[in-house]
């Protein structure tokens, strides 16, 4: 006969075992997966007063750290939609994150509806309280911002860690068991996520990820996706998404594993499989990474036009830049394709000569009585892309530069677009003054004597956005009144219905204003 003590020793060992082996055949079953989903708490959002971009930032964050979000749920400031929403997350992902609903106002009822959630109630927090008083001064600390203290009784206070300077921050986040409660202001959120971050790292998950771009259109690859996608199964997440709107690529392949040898594999069968030709390089941020692309360019050893024209224009700005402060310069940008490569040089120029940010480009956009919608788009995603100051004028250019002069007494001289070739530019040099019956601005010209398929080698190369009429025809542009497609890139098909090629198939540059009445 044994004795209890040791059928309670041998039962213990047992079921330290059993425990193990179920926890082993777990994380084998799910890869040592870590699941997340994330609540966005708001009726402003459900409503379209303001636009959800945290879920955004939370699922590009926690991807890169290892975590598979499963869920993205949008709800309302109601306390029973909030507790039902959090019980049932908190039951199916490791991690539960909302964001909104933790200010003093009395629709915000996160703390609350997470309690409910977990059958508790919500009590001042003593810490939380001292915390509030340190934060605010404790004379300024009213009812409503007491209630930002009032959190469930099983709460705990998350710390973040400064990653430089190792301070611990003086606002905590709020967590209940696996539900963490972030605040819905996306600067708030995002600082307060970054410094906790390692709260929701997976150590034993990295994804791996790909994109390949294709110049062919989504249906006429499926078949071959769909064959390579079979092949790697759940080892390889491969996407397919078509972009109407882009001048370089109709659809972006995403490749995403946990395994890099598996994606490489994957990445060089899809490579294989669809038309030769096809899979075109593409640069997805070419304003950040500008001056590496132009100063690569600029010291390479190669001397074809390209080069050489790319190295002069770079030394014009560089000298310009010498001469005057940003403050004293502005570019001309009209949208046009001239300007539009010029703009990236001097964003290019400026980023390598000041690489801590000295302030924003100024540019000068004197808009025709009759613009191109497209034009007018392109230059608004313009100044967002390149974070240009745009100083913006209507009608006529010589009337406007008078305008400039007063409004804008510091600016002495202007970058311009401007080549041999344009009208009545054949006497000009890389720093022309205005003509004397002209306000008098220093004219600066880096590409006067670029060829016009040089410009689009530089921007085709480069992967530069420029306006979407270059893509329907046109070649130069104008206002509306006066611009048309060019003739020579015309095509007619067998019905008779008439479209053009992009602008950087014109072959011969002496006809590139065909296209314009003036
Ligand atoms: C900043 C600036 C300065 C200019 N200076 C002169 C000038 O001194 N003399 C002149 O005839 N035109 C001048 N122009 C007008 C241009 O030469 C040209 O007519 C204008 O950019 C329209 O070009 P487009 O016909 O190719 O669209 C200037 C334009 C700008 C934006
Ligand atoms: N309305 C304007 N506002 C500001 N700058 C202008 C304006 N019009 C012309 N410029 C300047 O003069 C340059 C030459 O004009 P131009 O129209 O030839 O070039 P572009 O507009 O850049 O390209 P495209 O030749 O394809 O129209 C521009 O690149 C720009 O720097
Ligand atoms: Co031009
Ligand atoms: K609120
Ligand atoms: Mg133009």
């Amino acid at each position: 006969m044994l004795g209890t003590q040791t059928i309670v020793r041998h039962w213990r060992r047992l079921d330290t075992v059993v425990r193990h082996l179920v926890r082993q055949q777990c994380s084998a079953m799910d890869g040592n997966r870590v699941t997340a989903g994330i609540i966005i708490v708001g009726d402003e959002i459900l409503k379209g007063q303001t636009q959800d971009t945290n879920s955004h930032f939370l699922c590009r964050r926690l991807f890169a750290l290892g975590v598979e979000v499963k869920r993205v749920s949008v709800i309302g400031d109601d306390l029973d939609d909030i507790a039902t929403e959090v019980l049932e997350f908190s039951r199916n992902y490791t991690h539960v994150i909302t964001s909104g609903g933790v200010g003093p106002t009395h629709d915000d009822m996160t703390f609350e509806g997470v309690a409910k959630a977990f059958s508790t109630s919500t009590a001042p927090h003593p810490e939380l309280v001292q915390v509030l008083k340190d934060y605010f001064g404790p004379d300024n600390l009213d009812s409503a911002m007491m209630k930002m203290a009032q959190i469930p009784s099983t709460a705990k206070l998350q710390y973040g860690v400064h990653k430089t300077t190792g301070e611990r921050t003086k606002y905590p986040l709020v967590s209940v068991n696996n539900v963490y409660m972030f605040p819905g202001v996306p600067s708030l959120m995002e600082r307060a996520f970054v410094l906790l971050e390692d709260l929701f790292r997976n150590p034993d998950v990295t994804f791996h990820t790909e994109e390949l771009y294709i110049n062919r259109t989504e249906s006429s690859i499926a078949q071959e996706i769909k064959t390579v996608a079979d092949q790697f199964g759940k080892s390889v997440v491969i996407g397919s998404y078509p972009d109407l709107h882009n001048s370089y690529y109709q659809v972006k392949i995403s490749l995403e594993s946990t395994s890099q040898d598996q994606l490489n594999k994957a990445s060089v069968q899809i490579k294989s499989s669809v038309p030769a030709g096809s899979v075109v390089p593409f640069e997805k941020d070419p304003v950040g990474t500008a001056a590496e692309h132009v100063y690569d360019i600029v010291n390479s050893k190669v001397d074809d036009t390209f080069h050489t024209s790319v190295r002069h224009a770079v030394s014009i700005i560089e000298q310009a830049l010498d001469k005057y402060t940003l403050k004293d310069m502005c570019l001309g940008f009209n949208g046009g394709k001239d300007c539009t490569l010029l703009l990236h040089l001097f964003h290019a120029v400026v980023q390598k000569k000041y690489p801590d940010e000295i302030g924003k480009l100024q540019a000068l956009y004197i808009r025709s009585r009759l613009p191109f919608p497209e034009v007018e788009l392109f230059v608004q995603q313009a100044c967002k892309r390149y974070n240009l100051e745009l100083i913006r004028y209507e009608g006529r250019i010589k009337e406007n530069l008078a305008a400039l002069k007063d409004g804008h007494p510091n600016i002495k001289a202007v970058l311009m677009g401007t080549r041999k070739t344009d009208p009545y530019s054949d006497h000009l040099d890389s720093f022309s003054m205005t003509d004397a019956d002209w306000p008098q601005f220093m004219r600066v010209n880096p590409i006067l004597n670029w060829t016009y398929e040089t410009v689009w080698t530089f921007l085709r190369t480069l992967c530069l956005p420029y306006c979407s009429l270059y893509d329907h025809g046109y070649t130069s542009l104008g206002s509306m009144n006066n611009t048309h497609p060019n003739p020579s890139l015309q095509i007619v098909d067998s019905n008779g219905i008439v479209s053009y090629k992009p602008a950087y198939q014109l072959l011969d540059n002496g006809n590139e204003r065909d296209g314009r009445n003036v």
